[in-house]
């Protein structure tokens, strides 16, 4: 429609330069003033309320920060420029129900159809004023055109801020969402806060009670504290005091030490220059030595012994004295006197400990370094037994288990000199020629076989023996009880309760003296020898004939031994028997060796008793080596 109306003007114009040419003088002239706004009144009037929802419209989007346009129309300028409302009148303009309602160009169109037809001239004047109308209206149109295109600007650019201002406020939202989701958090966190706060509360409810005894006690302390410091003050003078005295002491004590260390040196010497004199008594006295013990008559202690006589005067005599019939007649009886001399002769009223103190002497040897053996011999029933091993009455004691006390009391002694003891024991018995364990505790039928065995230097040890160490006097008195119940004893017709074994109780003694280093190493042997017997008085038969032959036997090879000795044969036939062979240390050895010869006084044993005597008289006479002490 506009193309049309351009046309229209383009012909107009024509039609107009036309006429300008040919009849300028009789067209009437248009004024060139802008149609006042009355004269478009009615197109513009609905104008307003479109601009009113526009700018409403746009209120609905303008952000706060955008300058609101001006409501009012702008005046027009010199330029021909429409207000906006003129402007939306304008647009409307072209619209279909615009274009229904009467417009002023229908109007203008009636004013010319009324005009006569010959008035060209008012008719082109009403052309042109249509002209000018449609180009102010043009004009008008391309004014409110570029309003609207500069409002579309604005409008885009608000647009545009307000995109990026909702994107802030989204960003915003955004974050403060994240801030909303935090102090949610927060808020959680806050509640177990404030729950932990309470039980912390409980607790410091709790540990402010406790404080407050603990206070109070630690009160009582700081008043018990200051009780025991001011002890503690007197305390102190008093030690400073005492360590005064004990520098004191300490001085005295180290030149007592000094003392004591020089008494020791000499001691010691002491002791080793006793150990040597009392050897070398014990060497003049000789090596083998002979006691001879006389045992009680024992259903009458107070019955003369006329056939024994031992002279008041001499406690080494001992006669046997016999009185013989005469061939010739009663008168012309005589009195065979048979005269020992021995080492030391033992009434049948000495005590154990009279007995004892004499061999005490060879103990200490044995504590010495030196091996010392003492046996007893003699015929069955005689009191063999009861010198060696006596009776549990302490004063019954006899030899072996007084010199285990004499030992155990000597090596606590010889403790405080620096010397140190360790004793082991062995007990075996020579039965039948066969040797057996006395300190064996396991079943009969499981006995091991044991065997003599020479060792390294010189000894003789017995194989599979049980060694019992032993630290004191009533480990030993059990083992000697175990014996007991081990041996082999028989009811004879001389002695209810016979030995029918020779036994040997061995105390292997090794000691030491660290400090001088010094070591010693010996054995004490204590032997019970089985009683001789003669056949005949006895009446053995049967098993006690047979035990009796292997004393009898190993009793006659003990004497033939003895006597090689004492002859100063080359060849000794130690090997002869069990007993001669296990004593050979102590025989013909580095041994100190007493013999008790027991005698019984009953006159029916006036052989025996004769047979015994010249059997320890021939030990008598025998000289054995020199003793040495074995030392380190
Ligand atoms: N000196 C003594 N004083 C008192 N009683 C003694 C004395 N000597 C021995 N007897 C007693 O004499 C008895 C026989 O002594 P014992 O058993 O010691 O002899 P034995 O020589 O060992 O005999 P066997 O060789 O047969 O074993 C025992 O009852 C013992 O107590």
């Amino acid at each position: 429609m506009f193309g049309a109306l351009v046309r229209v003007h383009g012909s107009l114009r024509d039609l107009t330069r036309m006429s300008k040419e040919n009849t300028s003088s009789r067209l009437p002239v248009m004024s060139k003033r802008p149609l006042s706004s009355t004269t478009d009144g009615e197109h513009q009037q609905p104008a307003p309320k479109k601009i009113r929802k526009v700018e409403m419209s746009l209120q609905k989007f303008k952000p706060s920060t955008i300058v609101v346009p001006p409501k009012r129309p702008r005046p027009a300028t010199a330029t021909n420029k429409l207000p906006l409302s003129r402007a939306a009148t304008v647009v409307a303009a072209p619209s279909r129900s615009d274009a229904k309602k009467p417009s002023a160009h229908a109007a203008a169109a009636k004013g010319a159809s009324k005009r006569p037809g010959w008035d060209l001239k008012g008719k082109v004047t009403d052309l042109e004023n249509k002209i000018q109308n449609y180009q102010s209206r043009l004009k008008s149109f391309n004014q409110e055109n570029e309003d609207l295109k500069v409002s579309k600007a604005e409008m885009q650019k608000n647009k545009t801020q307000a995109q990026e201002e909702n994107k802030h406020l989204k960003q915003h939202i955004g974050d403060l969402e994240d801030k909303l989701a935090n102090l949610v958090s927060v808020k959680d966190e806050l509640e177990i806060t404030t729950k932990e706060k309470d039980g912390l509360q409980k607790d410091l409810k709790k540990l402010t009670d406790e404080n407050g005894i603990l206070v109070k006690l630690r009160d009582d302390m700081t008043t018990e504290i200051c009780n025991i410091q001011s002890q503690l003050s007197v305390q102190t003078s008093a030690l400073a005091h005492c360590q005064d005295e004990l520098r004191m002491c300490q001085d005295m004590v180290k030149s007592l030490q000094e003392l004591v260390a020089r008494q020791q040196d000499e001691l010691h010497c002491g002791e080793m220059e006793r150990r040597k004199l009392h050897n070398t008594i014990q060497e003049l006295k000789g090596n083998i030595r002979v006691f001879c013990r006389v045992r009680p008559c024992l259903h009458n202690r107070e019955a003369t012994i006329p056939h024994i006589q031992l002279p008041a005067n001499d406690n080494k005599a001992i006669t046997l004295a016999k009185t013989e019939e005469s061939h010739v007649g009663r008168a012309a009886e005589t009195q065979k006197n048979y005269i020992f001399h021995f080492d030391r002769v033992f009434g049948p009223h000495s005590t154990q400990s009279e007995v004892f103190e004499e061999i005490s002497l060879l103990v200490q040897s044995a504590l010495d370094g030196y091996n010392v053996c003492c046996f007893a011999y003699g015929q069955t029933g005689s009191g063999k037994t009861f010198t060696m091993e006596g009776d549990d009455m302490e004063d019954m004691r006899g030899v072996i288990p007084r010199a285990v006390k004499q030992l155990f009391e000597s090596a606590h002694m010889l403790h405080e000199q620096g010397w140190q003891y360790i004793f082991t024991a062995s007990f075996v018995e020579i039965y039948n020629e066969t040797l057996r364990d006395l300190l064996y505790k396991g079943k009969p039928n499981k006995r091991p076989e044991y065997e003599i065995k020479k060792t390294t230097n010189n000894d003789f040890t017995v194989t599979n023996l049980n060694f019992q160490r032993v630290t004191t006097e009533e480990e030993v008195y059990k083992l000697i009880i175990l014996a007991n119940q081990n041996r082999s004893t028989a009811r004879t017709n001389m002695n209810d309760y016979s030995s029918r074994s020779h036994s040997i109780f061995r105390l292997d003694i090794e000691g030491e003296n660290i400090g001088r280093d010094t070591k010693c190493k010996s054995s004490l042997c204590l032997v019970d020898l089985a009683g001789s017997e003669r056949i005949q008085k006895s009446q053995s038969q049967g098993e006690r004939f047979k035990e009796m032959t292997a004393i009898n036997s190993s009793l006659t090879n003990l004497g033939i031994v003895i006597t090689a000795l004492a002859n100063k044969e080359s060849f000794v036939p130690y090997r002869n028997s069990k007993l001669t062979y296990l004593l050979q240390g102590c025989l013909g050895g580095n041994s100190k060796t007493l013999m008790f010869v027991n005698i019984s006084p009953e006159e029916e044993s006036f052989g025996e008793s004769l047979n015994s005597l010249r059997f320890a008289s021939k030990v008598n006479d025998c000289v054995i080596g020199t003793a040495t002490a074995n030392k380190k």
